[in-house]
């Protein structure tokens, strides 16, 4: 056995050497140039791909090379272990990396297939390999390696991974590439036609795991994908950019992320939480298409068509023939379109039957002539989203007559605006409008899909936005993530089969229930709230224990409490998170303002280098601080509807330690 100093220096060497390869790599795409493009259009998308390639191949400082080695075992070698046809010794990296004058591979990415043993092989099934090797860095120097034996009893807990989880947060959300665990990689790792669903406690890598599943089928179907695109959807702008370099650091530099504000526009108003809820509902989608497909009326008359002299008609039973048998076979925009054609269709046929001989253009003509523009714009009127639902949200007899059977009196009332703007373009939409504006539009015209949505915190989309995003992946599949618990809307999930079902997905529901980032003492003190917000949820395990993470205290005079913890919490590493009832952070943010503490409130835009961050309550979801202090849990539980489930979202936040702090009574409920 070489002594552990040599082993690191020959790991440091084959370090070096990936580095350098790295560099030529670089060097190479770099010299590349998009002159040899035909044309200024395919010029300019060679040089898109080219600049790409050449980011993808950036070597960033704090991200290893490599991070995991795997020794092949010569014992089993042949027979069904498939070991014949493995390398002696792969290193398994973040991308390959190769020798360019002989080719020779120094780095596999960890998403090729063989890379797969890496994060699969264990003692029940080694599948070929005698040795994984996982290597410690600190600052991109390799500094320590920890082996284990693929044969023979099971190991314990890697220290490589529990330094790693426990490494102090500083800036935005890492990757896992180097440690994603067996379960995590199952679902990494399915393919791309399969939508998974992913129910997971907090901190069981659910963000992390959809990342690196997009990472993986990108790597996997690279044309297909940048073809058709791959988005990722998120609760809000703080946390998209928590998640945004993660993905970059991956070397995947052309994923779209967006909100789902983002995708169907931002509200412009509010609403009771009674009407967002009936217009979350997926019986709204039968009332838009019912108030839709009104706009088509029975002709009342016939049509008339004069070309030269002569004169052409179709009896008004005849328009109102062709009107029903397309009514509601297509979408309305086409559905439009085709009823003017075959107008004109049947006015051909009378030229013809008189001698003529019409062709294509003559039918074009006709369809778009006068009367028969006439005829479309009473008939099968051109109506925009906004125009039907400004009708069915202004005018009662309407919405009676479009949600007739399928919402009772009291949802119609609950809907119905009070004061209507004085037109649909005055009109101010919320974001339960916005999802039904995109639904008319569908109704109207296709809208386009993509190739795959990783979609987070799926759990607080209603039916109605959960259609938005199934149609734009109605191509393609979905990874879907999320936790019954952490529903915060009026409209969260309590079921993931409904969630598929409305999203149009036909997929597998998993489970992750061991959490990486909360510590034991925490996630238990939290968990008492979920017999009141998801009782059928098991209670989720935490990899570390956590002893003295947590603190829970009641104070006398909360403002000075929380400065003071503060204070405590910046001594120590990492960063730290103050999270407080929206209602609050003013107050707060002043009275460290006072204390001289530098600190910065959690907004939309990017969180800047501050260490402290005063988080509203509202915005923690999906996010993670190494101390969190989270002051008066009561008033964060009373401050909305689900404010249990904000609680729970709010004392699963923190990495090494959480501080309660109190002056009224704790909620009941978490007395357990
Ligand atoms: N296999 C792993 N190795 C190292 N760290 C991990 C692993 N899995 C998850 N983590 C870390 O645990 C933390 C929580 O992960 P993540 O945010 O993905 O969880 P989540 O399930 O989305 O949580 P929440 O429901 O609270 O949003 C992150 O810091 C993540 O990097």
């Amino acid at each position: 056995m070489p002594a552990e100093s040599a082993v690191l220096a020959a790991e440091r060497a084959h370090l070096a050497e990936s580095r350098a390869a790295l560099r030529r790599m670089r060097e190479h795409a770099e010299s590349l140039s998009a002159d040899v493009a035909g044309d200024w259009v395919s010029a300019q998308f060679l040089e898109s791909l080219l600049e790409q390639r050449v980011a993808a191949l950036a070597d960033h400082p704090g991200a290893p090379l490599f991070f995991g080695r795997m020794d092949r075992d010569d014992a089993v070698g042949g027979g069904d272990s498939g070991a014949g046809d493995l390398p002696a010794v792969m290193y398994v990296g973040r991308r390959h990396v190769h020798d360019g004058d002989e080719g020779r591979p120094l780095v596999l990415d960890w998403r090729a297939p063989v890379s797969r043993a890496f994060y699969q092989a264990g003692p029940a099934d080694p599948m070929g390999w005698r040795l994984r090797r996982r290597f410690g860095f600190s600052g991109g120097e390799l500094t320590a390696f920890e082996d284990e034996p693929l044969r023979g009893g099971a190991a314990g807990p890697s220290r490589i991974l529990t330094e790693e989880i426990e490494r102090p947060r500083t800036g935005p959300m890492r990757d896992i590439v180097a440690t994603i665990q067996p379960d995590q990689d199952e679902i990494v790792r399915a393919d791309l036609p399969r939508t998974v669903c992913v129910q997971g406690a907090p901190g069981t890598g659910k963000t992390a795991v959809g990342l690196h599943r997009a990472a993986y089928l990108l790597f996997t179907h690279r044309e297909r994908l940048a073809r058709s695109g791959v988005l990722i959807v998120g609760p809000n702008r703080a946390f998209l950019g928590y998640i945004s370099a993660v993905l970059p650091a991956l070397g995947e530099v052309g994923v779209e992320q967006a909100t789902i504000d983002d995708l169907l526009g931002a509200p412009t108003a509010e609403e009771p939480a009674e009407a967002s809820a009936v217009k979350g509902e997926a019986r709204m989608a039968d009332v838009l298409r019912k108030a839709l497909w009104l706009h088509v009326t029975k002709p009342a008359e016939g049509l008339v068509v004069t070309r030269g002299s002569a004169r052409y008609r179709l009896a008004d039973h005849e328009v109102r023939e062709i009107a029903a048998a397309l009514r509601g076979t297509t979408r309305y925009g086409s559905g439009r379109a085709a009823f003017a054609q075959r107008l004109a269709h049947r006015i051909l046929v009378q030229m013809e039957k008189r001698g003529e001989a019409p062709d294509d253009r003559v039918q074009e003509q006709v369809a778009r002539s006068k009367p028969v523009k006439h005829v479309l714009d009473t008939v099968w009127p051109k109506v925009t989203p906004e125009q039907v639902l400004y009708r069915l949200l202004a005018d009662p007899a309407f919405l009676g007559r479009a949600a007739k059977g399928l919402l009772d009196e009291a949802e119609q009332a609950a809907i119905l605006w009070p004061k209507p703007a004085r037109s649909h373009r005055s009109a101010r939409w919320t974001a339960a409008d916005r999802a039904l504006l995109d639904e008319l539009r569908d109704l109207v015209e296709r809208t386009a899909s993509l190739g795959h949505l990783v979609v987070d915190e799926a759990q607080d989309l209603s039916a109605m936005q959960l259609r938005a995003l199934g149609r734009r992946c109605g191509t393609g599949s979905a990874t879907v993530l999320g936790d019954l618990a952490q529903g915060t809307t009026a409209w969260s999930a309590r079921s993931w089969r409904e969630v598929l079902a409305h999203l149009g997905q036909d997929g597998d529901v998993t489970e992750l229930t061991l959490g990486f980032r909360v510590p034991g003492t925490v996630l238990d003190f939290a968990a008492r709230l979920l017999p009141h917000i998801a009782p059928a949820l098991e209670r989720p395990r935490s990899l570390r224990p956590g002893a003295g993470a947590l603190e829970v205290r009641r104070v006398p005079d909360l403002g000075a409490a929380v400065v003071a913890a503060a204070r405590e919490a910046l001594a120590r590493p990492g960063s730290v998170g103050l999270i407080v009832p929206d209602a609050a952070v003013a107050a707060h943010a002043a009275a460290l303002e006072a204390a001289g503490l530098e600190h910065a409130v959690l907004g939309p835009g990017p969180g800047g280098g501050t260490r402290l961050l005063v988080v509203p309550a509202t915005l923690a979801k999906g996010l993670e601080y190494d101390q969190v202090v989270v002051a008066e849990p009561a008033a964060i539980a009373a401050a909305e509807a689900r404010g249990l489930a904000r609680l729970y979202v709010v004392l699963t936040r923190a990495v090494t330690s959480l501080t309660v702090l109190h002056r009224d009574e704790l909620p009941a409920e978490l007395n357990g």
